[in-house]
């Protein structure tokens, strides 16, 4: 089922959102630092291709598990809420409808566990 991915407006869309996310993030003061030592454009184009297979789009995530790139961060459930808020507000510069972007955060809820350490 591609219904998500396609009301994400596809890859494109998806890349567009990531660009929206990541600019967001990095003005963010609580995620900000945890980013000090990224590259950001691997991280984009990992988060595009994650985002694309999870919406049930034509994309195999090649990137590191969600436990092993975020353990070493160090992350709490503040960092998860903040990114979350940022993800949703992405997603409206994109004119992508509420319901829409609760059916990512709904796909992206379960790997919370091994994204938070602390
Ligand atoms: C469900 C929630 C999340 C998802 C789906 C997600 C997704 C991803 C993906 C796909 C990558 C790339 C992995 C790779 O390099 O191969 C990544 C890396 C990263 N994420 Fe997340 N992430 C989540 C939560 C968070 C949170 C809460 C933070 C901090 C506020 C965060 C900060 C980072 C950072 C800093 C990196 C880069 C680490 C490095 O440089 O190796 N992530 N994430």
């Amino acid at each position: 089922n591609d219904r998500l991915y396609t009301d994400l407006g596809e890859k494109a869309g998806i890349r567009k959102i990531v660009e929206d996310f990541t600019t967001l993030s990095l003005a963010d003061p609580l995620i900000a630092p945890t980013f000090e030592e990224t590259n950001i454009e691997r991280f984009k184009d990992k988060l595009t291709l994650q985002l694309c297979e999870v919406s049930g789009g034509p994309c195999v995530y090649d990137g590191l598990s969600m436990k092993a790139s975020h353990d070493p961060l160090g992350l709490t459930q503040a960092h998860f809420m903040a990114l979350v808020e940022v993800l949703q507000e992405a997603m409206r510069q994109n004119d992508i409808p509420f319901g829409v972007q609760n059916k990512l955060l709904r796909q992206l809820a379960p790997m919370k566990g091994d994204v938070v350490s602390e």
